[in-house]
């Protein structure tokens, strides 16, 4: 232990002070003011004054270190639950027993400045698949005291012990956004009073919303996309700068001054009634919020000419609700034709796939049992089919009829399996948030249709409306390169002739569609492992080929870690996944936060020149060729230079890897 007095003086109004700083190992320095007076007064007294505070440091400091060692030891167990008790991950992102959570920068770990405290624990978009278990943080005195931001969101994590978030009371953002949680919302979840932004979108939660309209503060919630019932909250709605409960199943009235929020907000909730929705309230949904909250009794006093007077309400809102669906009605319809006509001109787009009955009420209802829709139920345009002999008679109707099957939320999506009625298993992507106008999303497509390559897997048809955009693939039932390198299936493993031959035949599938599409300007844009499907044949082909945009959050946040921002580098992006995906391919370790931890392992590890470690122990056990293992390594740490004009150009990469499957070829067959 390291204790150095260290003192300066500061003029305080009533006398001057000393401070002691106790430096200690974890970087953390406790300060302590002690009156002057007391180290330059002579008396014994005194001094034993002195020798009081030293000791009370000392303790101080104790306290302090197994604080630490506490906050490190659970956070290690929240942590391998998340990861599915995973090891590999822990190295690249910093997470282990014999390090500091603060000192040492675990990954997503944020202290406050003196590093005593965690106050911020940011594991988005990692790809864990385990369990989130509250009560590993928020039992915890020492985290649950400081920590603020919470934030899990884009896993695929479940949940365990979630009535113990309401021991983490300092959170001001909660975010679990995009996982699979399921079951009812714990209603302690209203104890966090200093929530500001509570997000839960994308999961699988069901029952009751807990009543957050305690919370006072809170001034974001996202839930849509859940199976949440019953009725809302009495919120005040003038508190929240964005509120969203859409695609649920909520009930009832909207509480009084929903009318300033979008009708974007409540859409998809097939019982709900009040502004802002178009839907009006049956005298019996107006009385049901004050119902659900203080049975029963309320509505047996709602007297007979109360009743009566929401009867003539209720008739007066029908009649205004027919007259507005009609003339909506028609003027969908119109709209309808004149979108099929531009579209028609536009490109070959086979008009008897146009089926105006997609604006009706009974399509709407297939929607919901789908779980694809059109937001809003405002279905502005229709399926468009770019490859139509795979999906002959395929309308957009079947695809909202057709039982779907979840396989995926990505980051951008979701993708859900659905069969129609030609029997043929398609993969319909949902697209989430991409902000481009439709006509571009439309030529974006029709651009893309035309641009063929055996292993680059085209879009059959797409849909776009104002807020919705769905693209329609072949499903291919081997999954993904992802599931093949990382999935649990015992003995699926690649080896080392079939990992060359993905990578050769990707990257030669990449640089035709680079060719093709340069002066469009169209890149992949999102190249990585689970974007490589596998077809029957085992053959890889690479799948979502130019559904991100070069501005796109996700494409600037790879670019700033290798300096590169504009369009004109779009392409090199897509070497650089490229070369993670190589990287994947040698070292058989799962890719995180777009493989930028994967890299930079992979350097640190070369440049300690323990180059052999990073290969996949398969492979070694396997017998390949560690000189083959090493020419690829070095073409993929190219590609993942972080100067963009380092990489290497797809056509040098192409032909380095046929030279590393050549001299391959070569030694097998001389060895036979
Ligand atoms: N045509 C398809 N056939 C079979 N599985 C598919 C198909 N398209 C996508 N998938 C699978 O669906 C899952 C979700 O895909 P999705 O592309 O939405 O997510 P992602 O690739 O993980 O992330 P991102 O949203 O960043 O692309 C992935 O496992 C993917 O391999």
């Amino acid at each position: 232990m390291n204790i150095g007095i260290f003192s300066s003086f500061h003029n305080h109004k009533h006398s001057e002070q000393i401070v002691l700083e106790l430096s200690l190992p974890q970087n953390c320095n406790i300060f302590a003011y002690l009156p002057a007076s007391i180290l330059f007064s002579s008396s014994k007294m005194n001094r034993i004054s002195i020798w009081v505070a030293l000791i009370l440091f000392s303790l101080l400091l104790h306290t302090t270190k197994s604080n630490m060692v506490e906050i490190r030891n659970s956070l290690m167990i929240f942590y391998r639950k998340l990861s599915n008790n995973s090891r590999p991950s822990d190295s690249i992102l910093g997470w282990n027993m014999t390090s500091d959570p603060c000192k040492d920068s675990w990954f997503g770990v944020y202290c406050d400045e003196q590093a005593l405290s965690v106050k911020k624990i940011d594991l988005g978009g990692l790809g864990f698949t385990g369990t989130f278990d509250a009560s590993t943080i928020c039992n915890v005195q020492s985290i649950a005291t400081s920590l603020t931001i919470l934030g899990l969101s884009n896993n695929s994590l479940g949940g365990e012990n979630l009535d113990q978030i309401a021991s983490c009371r300092q959170l001001t953002h909660l975010n679990l956004g995009g996982n699979r949680f399921s079951g009812c919302l714990p209603d302690s979840l209203s104890m966090l009073n200093n929530l500001i932004g509570l997000d839960i979108w994308q999961n699988n939660f069901s029952g009751n919303l807990p009543d957050l309209a305690w919370i006072s503060g809170l001034q974001e919630f996202r839930a849509q996309h859940n199976q949440l019932t019953g009725p809302i909250p009495k919120f005040d709605f003038q508190n929240f700068m964005y509120f969203n409960i859409s695609f649920n199943n909520f009930t009832g009235h909207i509480p009084f001054g929903g009318k300033g929020l979008p009708v974007s907000s409540f859409i998809m909730n097939p019982e709900l009634c009040g502004t802002p929705l178009p839907k009006q309230c049956s005298s019996a949904s107006l009385t049901s919020p004050d119902s659900d909250q203080q049975p029963k009794k309320k509505s047996k006093k709602i007297s007979t000419d109360i009743g009566i007077m929401f009867v003539g309400y209720f008739l007066i809102g029908l009649a205004l609700f027919v007259i507005i669906v009609v003339k909506l009605c028609k003027r969908g319809k119109t709209k309808e034709e004149r979108s099929a006509d531009s579209v028609n001109k536009v490109a070959s787009v086979d008009d008897s796939f146009y089926d105006p009955r997609t604006a009706s009420g009974e399509n709407k209802a297939g929607m919901n049992k789908s779980g694809i829709s059109a937001e809003s139920g405002m279905v502005s345009s229709s399926l468009v089919i770019l490859t139509s002999p795979e999906v002959n008679g395929l309308k957009f109707d079947d695809l909202l009829k057709a039982p779907a099957e979840l396989i995926g939320r990505g980051r951008h999506g979701t993708v859900y399996k659905v069969v129609g009625e030609q029997g043929m298993p398609l993969a319909v992507k949902r697209i989430r948030d991409w902000m481009i106008s439709s006509n571009e999303f439309k030529q974006r497509m029709q651009r893309l249709g035309q641009v063929k390559h055996p292993n680059v897997l085209s879009a059959v048809a797409f849909y776009c409306s104002q807020k919705e955009k769905l693209l329609v693939y072949q499903y291919q039932e081997n999954g993904s390169l992802f599931r093949l390198l990382h999935g649990t299936q015992m003995g699926q493993v690649l080896d080392w002739s079939g990992r060359l031959g993905v990578a050769a035949t990707i990257t030669e599938a990449l640089s035709f569609m680079h060719q093709e599409l340069r002066e469009d300007g169209i890149a992949h844009g999102n190249l990585k492992s689970s974007n490589i499907l596998l077809t029957r044949n085992m053959e890889p082909c690479i799948s979502e080929y130019g559904l991100m945009m070069v501005n796109d959050e996700d494409q600037s946040s790879v670019a700033s870690f290798n300096g590169q921002v504009g369009p004109s580098n779009a392409f090199k992006s897509d070497i650089y996944g490229l070369g993670v995906i190589l990287l994947e391919l040698l070292t058989g370790k799962m890719v995180q936060n777009n493989g930028l931890a994967l890299a930079q392992w992979v350097l640190s590890v070369v440049q300690e020149e323990w180059t052999v470690e990073v290969f996949d122990k398969t492979l070694i056990q396997e017998g390949a060729s560690e000189e083959s293992m090493l020419n690829l390594l070095q073409i993929a740490v190219k590609c993942v230079d972080r100067l963009p004009e380092a990489r290497p150009s797809l056509n040098q990469i192409a032909l380095l890897i046929n030279n590393i499957k050549e001299e391959e070829e070569r030694s097998i067959v001389s060895e036979q």
